[in-house]
Formats: C-alpha cells, sequence, structure tokens
C-alpha cells in the first residue's frame, strides 16, 4: 500500500503551460478522481505520476519515494486506459496473469491471483476465453482485472469506462468502487464525466486549464462549490446562475429578494433541486418555456427575465410550457459568486 504526493508538478510543452504547479495528496488506500473538461491537464497529470511524461518541474512521490528519475514498471504502479486492449493471442487467464508471468512469480500463485482477479471482476467464466469473443465490457474487466491482479500499490486509469454503453458503465461502476475498496488501492482516476467521480471517488480534484480548482469529498464540493466554474461542472442538470444587483444585503431578482452576502454584482448559483416550484407571486419569477417529462420529475427550461435556467418539479405539477410560476429557494443551499472572479463568496 503506499500513498501519492503530487509536489507542485507543473508541465509545459514548448511555449504552452499544460500544468501549473499543481498540488494534491492521495491518501493509502483513498480513491482521488482527477475531473475536467478536455484540455485541463488531467491525462497529462496522470502520465507525469505514471512515468510515460516527463515534469517540467516540482516532484512526485509515491509511498514515501522521489519516483522522478524511476522508469514507469519500477513505480509500484499499475495501469488501466480507455484503450488499453488485451491481448488478442492470450486467454482471458493469461491476459489477467501477465503481469505476474513477467514479475517471474511462481505458477500457483499466478494462477491464484488470477482466479482471485477474475472472482472480483465476476469474469471467472470467461478464463479460458479468446479475446476476440468477449463483449467491450468483458474486455474492460480483463484489463483491470490485469492490473489488480499485482495487487499494485497504486493504481492509475484514465477514463476506462467510456468506452462502454450508458448501462455496462454504471454496472461497472459499482463493481469497481466495491472491488477497490476490498482490495483497498490507492487510485487516482481520471475522467470528465463528473456522475462517474461522484460515484466512485472518495475526493474529486475539479481541474480547470491547467490548476486544481477545488479539492473535496464529492458532497461536500457540490453544495459548496469554491468557484462557478466547479459549480457549473458539477450536477445534471447544471446550476444555473443568476447576475443580480444587492443593495443593503439584499438581491432584487423581479420583485423577489434574497439575503446577499455584499452590495453590488452579485451572481446566484442555484441547483435546480434547491427551489420549489409555488405560485408566481411567492418566489423568483420563472417563465417555464418547455416542460420535459423525466419520469422522477419535470424538468423545466426557460428564463429569469432574459437569464436562461432550469428548475425541476414533481412529476405530476400541474406546469404547462408557457406558464409563468415562482420559485422559492431553499436559503441553506444557495451559492453566491463574484461575477468577476468566479470565486465563491460567503455570507458576512
Ligand atoms: N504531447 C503533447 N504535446 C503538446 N501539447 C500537449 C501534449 N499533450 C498534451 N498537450 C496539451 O496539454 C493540455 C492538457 O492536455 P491533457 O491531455 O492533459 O488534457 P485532458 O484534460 O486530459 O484532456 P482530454 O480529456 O481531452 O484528454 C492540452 O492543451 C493539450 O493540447
Amino acid at each position: 500500500m503506499a500513498d501519492i504526493l503530487i509536489d507542485r508538478v507543473a508541465k509545459s510543452f514548448g511555449a504552452a503551460r499544460a500544468l501549473a504547479e499543481v498540488s494534491l495528496q492521495v491518501a493509502d488506500g483513498e480513491f482521488v478522481a482527477l475531473l475536467g473538461p478536455s484540455g485541463c491537464g488531467k491525462t497529462t497529470l496522470l502520465r507525469i505520476v505514471a512515468g510515460l511524461e516527463t515534469a517540467s518541474g516540482g516532484r512526485v512521490v509515491i509511498g514515501g519515494r522521489d519516483v522522478g528519475a524511476l522508469p514507469p514498471r519500477a513505480r509500484g504502479i499499475a495501469m488501466v486506459f480507455q484503450n488499453y486492449a488485451v491481448f488478442p493471442h492470450m486467454t482471458v487467464a493469461d491476459n489477467i496473469g501477465f503481469g505476474l508471468r513477467m514479475q517471474k512469480r511462481p505458477v500457483e500463485e499466478v494462477a491464484r491471483q488470477v482466479g482471485r482477479a477474475a472472482e472480483m471482476l465476476r469474469i471467472s467464466h470467461l478464463l479460458d476465453r479468446w479475446p476476440a469473443r468477449l463483449s467491450g465490457g468483458q474486455r474492460q474487466r480483463v484489463a483491470v482485472a490485469r492490473a489488480l491482479a499485482v495487487q499494485p500499490a497504486v493504481l492509475l486509469m484514465d477514463e476506462p469506462l467510456s468506452n462502454l454503453d450508458a448501462l455496462l458503465r454504471l454496472e461497472m461502476r459499482a463493481d469497481l468502487k466495491a472491488v477497490l475498496r476490498e482490495a483497498g488501492t490507492t487510485t487516482l482516476y481520471v475522467t470528465h464525466d463528473q456522475t462517474e467521480a461522484m460515484g466512485l471517488a472518495d475526493r474529486i480534484a475539479v481541474m480547470h486549464g491547467g490548476v486544481i480548482e477545488q479539492i473535496g469529498a464529492p458532497g461536500a464540493i457540490y453544495a459548496r462549490p469554491a468557484t462557478r466554474f466547479v459549480g457549473g461542472f458539477l450536477g445534471s442538470p447544471p446550476m444555473n446562475f443568476l447576475l443580480c444587483s444587492a443593495s443593503g444585503g439584499r438581491a432584487a431578482i423581479g420583485d423577489f429578494a434574497l439575503a446577499a452576502p455584499q452590495d453590488g454584482a452579485v451572481m446566484l448559483g442555484l441547483r435546480a433541486e434547491d427551489a420549489v416550484p409555488v405560485g408566481a407571486a411567492e418566489g423568483i419569477p420563472f417563465d417555464v418555456r418547455v416542460v420535459e417529462p423525466m419520469g422522477a420529475h419535470l424538468l423545466l427550461t426557460g428564463a429569469v427575465g432574459d437569464q436562461p435556467l432550469r428548475a425541476i418539479a414533481p412529476p405530476d405539477a400541474a406546469i404547462a410550457p408557457g406558464a409563468r410560476i415562482g420559485l422559492r429557494p431553499d436559503p441553506a443551499r444557495l451559492s453566491w459568486f463574484d461575477p468577476e472572479t468566479g470565486r465563491r463568496l460567503e455570507a458576512a
């Protein structure tokens, strides 16, 4: 077992800065997701930890050892990538045992670990199969089993589920979580999918433009995003943002007023589930343009004045397109941001 220390790691490709002094600690046995949009630097950071890319500055320490000068195979890590193809000329069992054989482990131990990894990933019945006769989801299970079979101290994963269809991804996500918890493997996991990060990770590091904007437990950063970017990146539908003007500690939205953290221009961050639809006179005035029945709730798309907004309502609510309703926000669950800097504002 091992922890990972990423200490002021920087990376530039020529004049282009991919990472600006990123620091992050992953505790022994912890699962941390690097989450962010395409190009934010998450793959670059993972590749530096793996030893597939050289940092321009800073250091990476795994299990107390500075690994900067070590090649990937000497770092005590295993990796699973989106396209980490299994070897087509080997059976599933031989694929899973590959790393162990490379380490020249005794035959009985290889067999035992292969059996154990296959059981964890629920592919014991496929051990004699050839990869060509596996589904995409089964192949990905083989890749994960192969990585876990060597009992790595650290597992690095880059979008390992993104080639799977939605249902398989959901299934595999739950299995992965259970397996990694049982194995106690320290995991760093790259994804651009916020539901995946929320579901899997003990902590999420949200990246944007080569920096980590916020690190925290999924529930904590969801409820209290440190920046407008983090608020907008987590959650589906995304957080709504309403620009308003506050004076005397109150922000006015139509005829509705809310306690604001400062006077002047402020940006309200409001999640769809944090406002209850009420009569037009009782809340934030919301003009509903489209009503989508989602089964568990109605998704309402419309606008507050000229600012777009999405809200949800109970599945049986009588709300028609074109209606003007009110939204009564839960004051305890609001976020406020500085419209200039995007930083979270705290109530005075
Ligand atoms: N080998 C390279 N040469 C030049 N620029 C690179 C190289 N690899 C990455 N970059 C640049 O560094 C930045 C970060 O890329 P990176 O792949 O880490 O982002 P990412 O968040 O993983 O995105 P994606 O999800 O699309 O892979 C991008 O601007 C990218 O174009």
